[in-house]
């Protein structure tokens, strides 16, 4: 009956919670055989796992379409998770508990294990209600390592490898995030990250001393200037300007300086000689990079006052010809339509689209000019991606594989025009 599928598939969404891929050492063959038994628990997927990194593999999950040299579909989910503290969970984070009212409770519930399971459980309904569907599309799903780590080992070399060539994808779907309201988001860029380090180097000197130029006060001037961007910055979404994901942050992650005194601690009688402090920062692709970067060099970590800086670019902000990298949602991509049709089509309804303030996968197809948008059909849930007592509900959870039901069908059986760039 349809009561016991659903049950079932709430059962298989637990199962593969169940299996803890959080870093730093995320055992991915666990997840891989998991989801490698249930695609081919399906009628007609083929399963093929690369391994483009030693101990990291890719699953890719096919469903071959009519027509397969129209552009295929790419519906991708990473496999790994970021760590969890149990001891301030109120259920084990790895046990995928379902409370009475139907809360599941785990790591990767919302982050992003729902949409790993639900493809595959929509995939299961459109070919038990037709067995004799075929797309016209061929659908791929990716299970990749390492996104949240930023993909190196994972979607950045999956996008180079002769597979991913072949397999000439011209949409891709990738995560999102949970709607605190009645409506679904969708997001059609991401932030860009990048590490910042600033050094400072002074006069070193002993603990009484007042002098000038010391690391310390170095550092801490610059600590101050960065404050200052922050609060302004933050300043324009408190007062509704711009959202959250269109400014930039600069949020300040460690802070390192003073001189060991062997017992763990510090020597509190020295004014230590170098100092530094990191800093997440990140990008919208609306902004201009270099004047981000003159600003860094002029003003956060000036030369003039014996600092230096290091800043490592996590992901690209304009694509292979140059473009801010975004995916546009108006008639010149022609699957904006498709999509939005097919969630409206299962009765959902979507928000403006929005940038992501993190970080996905999915930059690494936008920068190709491969039209991509993260999403997750997840509303009237709250958002706890990376959070403590991470969960979703098994209703929303359900939903979400009818939506997808109707967005596989639609985005595969789509025949217009619509090209990779
Ligand atoms: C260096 S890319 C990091 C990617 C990561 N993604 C999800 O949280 C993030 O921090 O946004
Ligand atoms: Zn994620
Ligand atoms: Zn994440």
């Amino acid at each position: 009956s349809q009561k016991q599928e659903q049950l079932d598939a709430v059962t298989r969404f637990q199962q593969y919670l169940r299996i803890n891929t959080a870093h730093p050492n995320p055992d991915y063959s666990a997840p891989v055989s998991y989801l490698n038994d249930l695609a081919n628990s399906i009628p007609n997927l083929r399963t093929r796992t690369l391994y483009l990194t030693p101990n990291k593999p890719l699953l890719l999950v096919t469903l071959y379409g009519s027509k397969p040299l129209l552009p295929s579909i790419l519906l991708n989910s990473h496999m790994d998770s970021v760590p969890a503290e149990p001891a301030k969970w109120s259920h084990p984070p790895f046990s995928a508990v379902k409370t009475e009212d139907g809360k599941i409770f785990a790591r990767g519930a919302q982050d992003d294990k729902c949409i790993a399971i639900q493809y595959l459980e929509a995939l299961r309904n459109i070919m038990e209600e037709d067995p004799f569907f075929k797309p016209v599309r061929t659908v791929h799903i990716c299970y990749v390592p390492d996104e949240e780590i930023g993909g190196f080992d994972g979607m950045a070399k999956f996008v180079e490898s002769d597979e991913f060539k072949e397999m000439n994808v011209g949409f891709f779907l990738d995560e999102g995030q949970a709607s605190t309201n009645d409506k679904y988001r969708v997001f059609y860029a991401d932030r860009s990250p990048w590490n910042l380090v600033i050094k400072a180097v002074g006069v070193p000197g002993h603990g009484s001393r007042m002098y000038d130029n010391s690391a310390m006060e170095n550092l801490m001037k610059s600590v101050e200037v960065v404050s200052k961007f922050r609060e302004n910055q933050f300043d324009l979404v408190k007062a509704g300007v711009l959202p959250n994901s269109e400014v930039i942050s600069a949020n300040p992650v460690y802070l390192k300086a003073g001189t060991p005194s062997g017992d763990g601690n510090f020597a509190m009688n020295m004014q230590p000689s170098e100092a530094e402090a990191g800093y997440d920062v990140r990008l919208p692709p609306t902004v201009d990079p270099d004047l981000l970067k003159k600003r860094i060099a002029e003003e956060w970590a000036p030369a003039t006052r014996n600092m230096t800086y290091h800043i490592i670019e996590k992901g690209p902000l304009r694509d292979i010809m140059g473009r801010p990298i975004m995916t546009a949602t108006n008639e010149s991509n022609p699957w904006w339509a498709v999509f939005k049709d097919a969630i409206e089509a299962s009765g959902g309804e979507l928000s403006k689209p929005e940038i992501l303030a993190s970080t996905t996968d999915a930059r690494y197809m936008r920068r190709l000019g491969i039209p991509a948008l993260g999403f997750s059909p997840m509303k009237n849930t709250p958002i706890l991606l990376h959070d403590h007592n991470e969960h979703l509900k098994d209703t929303v959870f359900l939903e979400g594989i009818k939506v997808y039901e109707s967005i596989i069908k639609s985005l595969s059986s789509f025949e217009g025009r619509a090209q990779t760039i």
